[in-house]
């Protein structure tokens, strides 16, 4: 008999979860566990790799325990948090310290010198990124010149460098393959998404010597094979969290969109088969690369999304669980001329503006707990919007209707907000663990498990869609103080 269940490792920067599937994507077995989050110094963030994996590999035993024969398993497709990086000895496979967490900002100096010395156009040119602190090429860079003799080692070919795909894979295969993915490699600011290589001149600029960089395959295909469970899986997919949620949406045409609301919101559009490069301010990535095509995306995030909602909870105590926000901001019919800036952290895409804080704005003596609550939702909304545009003018094409997932997504009056404001249909599928689905997809398209994407397709169900209602003029209203606020609240700390 066929095999008929993969396995999705989906290892997120709180918790790693594994989750199987049966040949029509249902999830079938579920298993999560969290892991430490290390803040070292203000700014800083590291996870343990050895942690990364053992929370991992205990939630695909977890889930192998529970009426899954490991037999039946067709292949383990692999989905990840982007751009943290970890730098091992090739021999004993032991890191060489913590993970550095795409959230660090301890290389944020070196990035201004980067951007003073005329760096930005030509890594934008090769690369799709702005220069930040979040990609990996400057925490790896970081991680040779402070971990004492790494430099040398990596010169001599003794260390290995991966984002979490490439260790979890090392790990599964017990050191025999050490590959990443397009998607992920085109997070590291040292891979170029024109030749699909490693870039030279970028190696040169960072000081990286080449040997500690994995090998670059597609997104779809065998990589290796685990024998760790008792029977000899093939690892099958591999794909960055968000471009795996984007698959996961089935946005595989030019010009289809998904949003996902979590803790921020990241906001992916496939641009087809050419990379566009953004005028304004929005990442150009690899959406994934299947039978030697590649995709692109734009891509834009926010900081704060659902963690407005949470500010709303454990800061002011507005709320006691999240999902009260919606009763809450129902009990107004409109925000009152009250606008949240949810900037708690600076404010990313298209503004990226590390000194703007939140702001809550218009208040009079009328205005109500619902009025705020609402102004929140309305400025996850308004966030999202600016990305959208930003991404229209990019890309010349219009979102026609936007695909959202993700914890807030489960909020009604959200995604009926973000319908409004910017007048297209907000689609949510039935199933939300889109992220997971789409490394289950990339991994059941290399072994036959699914034939191709039309068959994937069929899969794809609606939970709800929300349409815009027709306020103009109240919406034109609303978005026009929306950005006075982000005026007011950009720029916010001076020093
Ligand atoms: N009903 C809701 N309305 C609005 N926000 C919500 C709701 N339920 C959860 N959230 C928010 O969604 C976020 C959690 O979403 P999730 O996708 O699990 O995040 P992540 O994967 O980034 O950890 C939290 O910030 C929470 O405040
Ligand atoms: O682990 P998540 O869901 O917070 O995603 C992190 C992103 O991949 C960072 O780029």
């Amino acid at each position: 008999m066929s095999k008929k269940v993969i396995l999705a490792l989906d290892q997120g920067t709180t918790s790693s979860r594994t989750i199987a599937y049966n040949s029509e994507g249902k999830p079938i077995e579920t298993s999560q566990q969290d892991f430490e989050q290390i803040f070292p110094k203000n700014g800083w963030v590291e996870h343990n790799p050895k942690a990364i994996w053992e929370s991992q590999l205990k939630t695909i035993e977890s889930v192998l325990s529970k009426n899954i024969d490991v037999e039946d398993v067709a292949g383990i497709g692999i989905t990840n948090q982007r751009e943290t990086t970890i730098v091992w000895n090739r021999d004993t496979g032991e890191p060489i310290h913590n993970a550095i967490v795409w959230q660090d900002r301890r290389t944020a100096s070196y990035c201004d010198e980067l951007k003073a010395k005329g760096h930005e156009e030509m890594i934008q040119e090769k690369t799709g990124l702005i220069i930040d602190a979040y990609f990996s090429a400057t925490k790896l860079r970081w991680l040779l010149k402070n971990v004492e003799g790494a430099m040398e080692l990596a010169k001599e070919g003794k260390l290995c460098f991966g984002t979490v795909d490439t260790w979890l894979i090392y790990k599964l295969t017990d050191g025999d393959v050490f590959v990443t993915d397009v998607s992920n490699a085109s997070r590291t600011m040292l891979f170029n998404i024109r030749t699909l290589k490693w870039d030279r001149k970028l190696l040169e600029l960072f000081d990286i010597p080449k040997d500690i960089l994995p090998e670059v395959k597609s997104s779809s295909e065998i990589y290796g094979y685990t024998r760790l469970f008792g029977a000899e899986i093939p690892i099958a997919g591999i794909a960055g969290d968000q471009q795996a949620a984007l698959f996961g949406q089935l946005c595989t045409k030019k010009g289809m969109a998904k949003n996902t609301y979590g803790t921020g919101c990241f906001l992916l559009m496939n641009t087809g088969k050419k990379p566009v490069l953004s005028q304004n301010q929005l990442l150009t990535t690899i959406a994934w690369q299947i039978n030697g095509k590649t995709y692109y995306a734009l891509e834009g995030s926010v900081f704060v999304g659902g963690a407005a909602v949470q500010w709303l909870r454990d800061g002011i105590n507005l709320i006691d669980h999240a999902k009260e926000i919606e009763a809450l901001a129902s009990s107004v019919p409109n925000s009152d001329n009250v606008i949240v800036v949810p900037a708690f952290t600076g404010l990313g895409a298209p503004y990226w503006d590390p000194y703007a804080r939140g702001s809550i704005m218009g208040i009079s003596r009328g205005t109500k707990k619902g009025h705020i609550a609402r102004a929140t939702l309305e400025g996850i909304a308004l966030q999202v919007y600016d990305i959208v545009k930003a991404m229209e003018n990019d890309s010349n094409m219009k979102i026609k209707e936007l695909r959202v997932d993700g914890g807030a997504s489960a909020n009604n009056l959200l995604l009926q907000i973000q319908s409004d404001i910017f007048e297209c249909d907000v689609i949510r599928p039935t199933n939300l663990e889109t992220t997971a689905l789409g490394a289950a997809y990339l991994a059941g398209l290399a072994v036959g498990m699914f034939k191709n994407k039309k068959e994937l397709k069929k899969h794809w169900e609606k939970d709800a869609i929300f349409e815009p209602n027709t306020n103009k003029e109240g919406q034109l209203k609303l978005i026009k103080q929306w950005h006075k606020a982000v005026k007011r609240s950009k720029n916010w700390l001076e020093d």
